[in-house]
């Protein structure tokens, strides 16, 4: 199982480099490693997993975050019901996930982001698209097309970030990190 040794942090080279696309039909290599990327997920979610294997809780997952330099990223967003129940918003892992089309409007988490390679705070305001179109092949190989919105949208761009070399403080406006001049706080 993947831990948090796995998972290799900010200098490595590999997070600065452009991933590449996986071949379809899938391989078997490529369907057991986003298997993998996607139990670190649960067992990161998992309070009584996470303490015993000093897991930091994670909503996503991108392949060049352990090394692999290639177009496969694990998503599971939680979400809490009207009556406290938790459920699962969206769960996938997405090879060569592409973002077809987007919105104007753009929107920010207002407590900015986090990253599981990047063991340090950093503050501000990340913008990225309000609404996503994404197009991607799920590991039964069937090709999938959604549009996401809101915290979904911020997960999944934020890890198709990792794809293309980019980091969630690259996006942060080192003048004023805080402005939310025309995006919407989330
Ligand atoms: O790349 C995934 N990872 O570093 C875990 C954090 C995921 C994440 C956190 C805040 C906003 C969007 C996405
Ligand atoms: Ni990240």
């Amino acid at each position: 199982m993947l831990t948090m040794k796995d998972i290799i942090r900010e200098g490595h080279p590999t997070l600065r480099k452009v991933a590449k696309e996986v071949d379809t039909p899938l391989s078997e290599e490529d369907k057991a490693l986003g298997q993998e990327m996607m139990e670190f997920l649960k067992n990161s979610q998992d309070p009584e997993m996470a303490e015993k294997y000093e897991l930091r809780s994670g909503v996503g997952l991108a392949a060049p975050q352990i090394n692999e330099q290639k177009r496969i990223i694990a998503v599971l967003i939680p979400a809490i019901d009207e009556n406290g129940e938790e459920f699962i918003l969206f769960e996938d892992v997405m090879y060569n996930p592409r973002i077809i089309s987007h919105s104007v409007q753009k929107a920010a988490l207002a407590d900015g982001e986090g990253c599981l390679s990047i063991d340090r705070p950093i503050e501000g305001l990340v913008p990225r698209h309000e609404r996503i179109t994404v197009e991607w092949t799920d590991a039964e190989g069937n090709k999938k097309q959604q549009r996401f919105r809101d915290y979904e949208a911020i997960v999944i761009q934020h890890e198709i970030d990792h794809l293309n070399g980019k980091l969630f403080f690259d996006r942060i406006d080192p003048l004023q990190p805080y402005a939310a001049r025309d995006f919407k706080l989330l």
